[in-house]
């Protein structure tokens, strides 16, 4: 199972790099890759799994954060009810956005990373609705309209294969600045 030793952090290159794009079939070391991340995620967000290995709680796990500069993201984000559906809870492939609103967005309390070991306040402004084209692990191509939470949290996993870090986001000048206009969540 991935725990938090498999996570790079900072400094690590996958960080820094465009994933490469994964081909179909998926090898069997890509379905199994893809398998644990998304398991890694169900269990951050298990108390007690998290616990006993000390994992941090995500809602998506990039796989250039285990190092593997590959174009996949697993992500699990919990209904806001516990009795229904999550909202996102498959792994990606070769995601990309075709279209985002002009209206911005950000979360109120700012945004977070397993990779990055600190805290780093600021306004994290994306788009507030997003179109993504992804693939599934079977290869279904998939195009899906996103807004609210799961569209930062997509955009921030999009981001990790593309070598880009949540605070290059952030306004150096004035980080808790929200520009006009933006919606704030949360
Ligand atoms: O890359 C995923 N990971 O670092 C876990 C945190 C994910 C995340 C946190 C805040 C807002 C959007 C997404
Ligand atoms: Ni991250």
């Amino acid at each position: 199972m991935i725990t938090m030793k498999d996570i790079v952090r900072e400094g690590h290159p996958a960080l820094r790099k465009r994933g490469a794009k994964v081909e179909f079939p998926l090898s069997d070391e890509h379905k199994a890759l893809a398998k644990e991340m998304l398991e890694y995620l169900h269990n951050s967000q298990d108390d007690e799994i998290a616990a006993k290995y000390g994992l941090r709680a995500g809602v998506g796990l990039a796989a250039p954060q285990l190092g593997k500069s590959i174009q996949m993201t697993a992500l699990f984000v919990p209904s806001y009810y516990e009795d229904e559906e999550p909202y996102l809870d498959e792994v990606w492939i070769n995601p990309r956005i075709i279209r985002e609103s002009v209206k911005r967005a950000c979360l109120r309390e700012g945004e977070g990373c397993l990779s990055v070991d600190r805290d780093v306040p600021g306004m994290v402004v994306r788009a507030a609705r997003i179109t993504v084209q992804y693939y599934t692990v079977d290869g279904e191509k998939i195009t899906r309209k996103l807004d609210g939470y799961e569209a930062i949290v997509v955009q921030h996993e999009i981001d990790h294969l593309n070598g880009v870090m949540f605070y290059d986001h952030i306004d150096k000048e004035n980080p808790l600045n929200i520009p006009t206009g933006v919606n704030v969540l949360g």
